[in-house]
């Protein structure tokens, strides 16, 4: 092989600037546009830091107003998709559902190509009211339900709430899942987030970015590590059961998800925050053997290896708490990095280099094609 400096997995390697957020290992501290994620979670609502993530600063009431009645009324899906969706295999992942109607919304679109920085705004917001539809759809057909219409008389969270169950729970709970959608949004240039801006360097379009990311985020690495969280719980089933359950995931060599980051070592910035929304949750349902367990996992995967959860840990059962299925937990990821996703291939779009990496070579010496094979 050619003497090269290989960087792995670009592990450490800065390949841009952004504006977007700031996550900086040292003092476990992630900012959007400049607000620590902390006081956006205690402060505000999901559609705000959406805008906030969109527009570099928080909006004014009015900007607000406007911007949620835009929401509100986009929310409905075209009938077609929900064929397309309820056509589909029921054994489909949801994140292959999702990534194929996204995929179709953008085939759809009736702005159709145009992608400058307007006509991308308006499909980011477009896809932002959507998706929860999409989602809403599938957790339903998953249960052999009919589609409930979106409610535009309800914020974000609360109308998802609607539309998958019929009903709003408490307001508590409401906030613990706006909570999450806050957490969730954005993360500089994680996997699918870069995967985004890898497509819009070649000037494609915002769909084909945003239905790469998708895929990109379903892998357990990345965001499929909530629904393997629960899974994982769901299999130890009982504290007392943590132990043993370790001793052989770790004797297989098995990697724990929802532990380990690749850029916080010591803790991950969102999880405090979090890990309080899935206590409440925990309190509201009176899920003590929940949080027994999950509380044990942690003390003793943290004592034996040094490695600390990351966002996905406490997520996933608090979505599990609030009723949602294990297979919708990425696809509500989506709900929320879709605000990421977006702002980054417009910043990418505005200061566009090809991503074209170079590779070293270690395959076979240079040959001759045989004249007889
Ligand atoms: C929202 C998000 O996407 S957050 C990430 C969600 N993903 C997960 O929770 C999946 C589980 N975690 C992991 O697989 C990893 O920690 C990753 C992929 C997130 C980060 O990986 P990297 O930065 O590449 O760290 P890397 O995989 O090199 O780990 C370093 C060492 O810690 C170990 N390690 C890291 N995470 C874990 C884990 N969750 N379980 C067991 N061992 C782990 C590795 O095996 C490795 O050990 P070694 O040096 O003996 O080989
Ligand atoms: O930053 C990462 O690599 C993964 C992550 O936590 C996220 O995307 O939220």
């Amino acid at each position: 092989m050619e003497d090269t400096e290989i960087h792995k997995g670009l592990a450490g390697v800065v390949v841009d600037t952004t504006a977007i957020s700031k996550v900086v290992q040292e003092t476990n501290s992630l900012t959007y546009r400049g607000y620590p994620v902390q006081e956006l979670a205690a402060n505000c609502s999901f559609e705000e830091v959406a805008y906030l993530i969109w527009n570099g600063e928080l909006p004014t009431a009015d900007q607000l107003k406007e911007f949620t009645e835009r929401e509100r009324a986009d929310r409905q899906v075209d009938p077609k998709i929900v064929d397309l969706i309820l056509g589909l295999p029921t054994d489909s992942h949801p994140m292959q559902v999702l990534r194929t109607a996204i995929s179709y919304i953008g085939a759809v679109d009736p702005d159709g190509e145009a992608a400058g920085p307007e006509a991308n705004q308006k499909k980011a917001e477009r896809l932002f009211a959507q998706i929860p539809t999409l989602v809403a759809i599938d957790h339903r057909r998953r249960h052999g339900l009919d589609p409930i219409a979106p409610d535009p008389s309800l914020g974000f969270s609360a109308n998802f709430f609607h539309m998958t169950f019929g009903e709003v729970p408490e307001k508590e709970v409401v906030r613990c899942f706006d909570v999450s959608m806050i957490l969730y949004a954005e993360h500089s240039f994680n996997a699918s987030t870069f995967t985004a801006r890898v497509v819009t360097s070649t000037l494609s379009d915002l769909y084909s970015a945003v239905t790469a990311a998708v895929g990109a985020l379903k892998g357990p690495l990345h965001g499929g590590a909530n629904e393997a969280v629960m899974a994982a719980l769901e299999e130890v089933g009982t504290a007392d059961n943590v132990g043993a359950w370790l001793d052989d995931a770790l004797a297989e060599k098995k990697k724990i998800m929802g532990f380990g980051h690749r850029v916080y070592k010591h803790g991950d910035s969102r999880v405090p925050t979090m890990r309080k929304a899935f206590e409440d949750m925990a309190a509201i349902k009176k899920a003590d053997d929940l949080l027994a367990l999950y509380n044990t996992f942690e003390e003793d995967f943290v004592s034996r290896k040094g490695i600390y959860p990351n966002l996905d840990y406490p997520s996933g059962p608090a979505y599990h708490l609030m009723g949602f299925d294990t297979q919708a937990f990425t696809p509500i990821f989506v709900m929320s990095r879709i605000t990421g996703w977006t702002a980054h291939i417009m910043e990418q779009q505005a200061s566009n280099a090809l991503i074209r990496p170079l590779s070293a070579y270690d395959g076979a010496a240079q040959r001759e094609v045989p004249a007889e094979r």
